[in-house]
């Protein structure tokens, strides 16, 4: 598994933590994914469009042999599986799942863009994937992002719902 990734995992539908957990436990049984490390789960306010329930979100990193565009055909194929409807731009989802950063790659197609190209402006991305990698670099971004997080609107409305306990993957969700 030679490449790695960053997925930004968000819920704000039903039980929230069970779709966050599921979601990893399915990437991690994919035959060429393997789920490195998890953030801590934060509850945050909706950004975007405001009038929905608060989210569960969190980042993970994981190590795949896929190709980032086969990598997305799982991750939708997840959000399928959840029963996932869009109905309203940025309006509330069961599972969402958006590949953040795939090795230092740079993609822009129609189905896919990386860097994802709202990640740096999402307080309730940035901070959980800080968490997991304070030193991490974003292709095509020169500002220091400790910086950039700071000034982003809606850090006030990231707050930490389950603290990452231990090293395991799955500590998290044994609790
Ligand atoms: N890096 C990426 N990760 C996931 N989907 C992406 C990415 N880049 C482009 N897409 C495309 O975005 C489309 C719409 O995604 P989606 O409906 O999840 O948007 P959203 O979650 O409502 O908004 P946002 O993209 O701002 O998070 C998908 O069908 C997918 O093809
Ligand atoms: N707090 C929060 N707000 C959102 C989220 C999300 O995951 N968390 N996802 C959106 C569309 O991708 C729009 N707004």
């Amino acid at each position: 598994m030679e490449n790695y990734a960053y997925i930004a995992i968000g819920s704000n539908i039903g039980d929230r933590f069970y779709y966050l957990r599921e979601a990893v436990k399915m990437l991690d049984s994919h035959e060429h994914i393997s789920v490195a490390a998890t953030s801590s789960i934060y509850e945050t306010e909706p950004v975007g469009y405001v009038h929905q329930g608060k989210f569960l979100n969190m980042v993970i990193k994981i190590y795949t042999s896929l190709s980032p565009f086969a990598l997305l055909d799982v991750t939708q194929k997840i959000e399928q599986n959840f029963g996932r409807k869009r109905e309203i731009r940025w309006g509330p989802r069961t599972l969402d799942l958006d590949i953040l950063l795939y090795n230092h790659e740079n993609i822009e197609t129609e189905q896919l863009t990386i860097p994802h190209p709202r990640m740096t402006e999402r307080a309730f991305v940035m901070i959980p994937l800080l968490e997991l990698n304070r030193d991490i670099h974003i292709p095509n971004v020169t500002q220091h992002l400790l910086c950039l997080v700071d000034r982003l609107p809606d850090k006030e409305g990231v707050r930490v719902w389950k603290q990452k306990n231990g090293e395991d993957v799955f500590a998290l969700f044994e609790s």
